[in-house]
């Protein structure tokens, strides 16, 4: 089981003012999947200095093997989450964003307007979500195929083998 936290990042849900669908809704479907076990969710702010901290914090103390944001990935004044997530990671990931976005442009052009990014902080894997519920369905569609084979290569003292046929 991946250790997993969902972090949503979103000013209005922090603040009471709209309910969050998007963070459950990764739970759900992460849940459907099997092998996740979602230990860590919170709301927070669109602030980068919190979203930074609590990246940091759920990777070198709850050592968590993957963390999922939604939201703050767009091109306003207080989306930052992509920035916060690329001054916290050690390398980057950019096949997972180039596969949300490939796949989500099929869907609808609008999904060249996310910043999302994806990298890894000494073993934990982290990866942006846009906000939407809808967004967040789409996109995490597009990478759950290959995400549990990356997170076994990330976590194996080993190699691991590459040739296994994906599920
Ligand atoms: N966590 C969420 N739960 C439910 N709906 C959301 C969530 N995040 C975004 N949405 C939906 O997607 C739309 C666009 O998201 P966006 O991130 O631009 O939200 P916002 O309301 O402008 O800002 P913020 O969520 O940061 O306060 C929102 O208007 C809302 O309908
Ligand atoms: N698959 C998919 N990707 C999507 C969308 C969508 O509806 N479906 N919405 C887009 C929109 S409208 C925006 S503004 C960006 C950023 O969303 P965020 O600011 O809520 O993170 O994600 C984009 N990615």
């Amino acid at each position: 089981m991946y250790r997993t936290g969902i972090m949503t990042l979103s000013d209005k849900g922090s603040q009471g003012q709209r309910e969050d669908k998007s963070g459950p809704l990764i739970q759900t479907m992460l849940e459907s999947v099997g092998n996740y076990d979602v230990v860590k969710t919170t709301i927070l702010p669109d602030d980068v200095d919190t979203i930074k901290e609590s990246l940091i914090a759920w990777v070198d103390a709850d050592n968590l093997d993957l963390i999922l944001t939604t939201g703050g990935t767009g091109f306003s004044q207080r989306d930052w989450t992509p920035e916060a997530t690329a001054a916290v990671c050690d390398r980057m990931a950019p096949g997972i964003p180039e596969a949300m976005r490939y796949y989500s442009l099929q869907i609808t052009p609008k999904a060249m307007l996310s910043r999302a990014t994806a990298g890894i902080r000494k073993r934990t894997l982290i990866i942006n979500l846009p906000g939407s519920p809808k967004a967040v369905k789409e996109n995490l569609e597009a990478i759950l195929p290959a995400l549990d084979h990356g997170l076994e290569m990330l976590l194996s003292s080993g190699s691991a083998d590459c040739g296994e046929p994906i599920k």
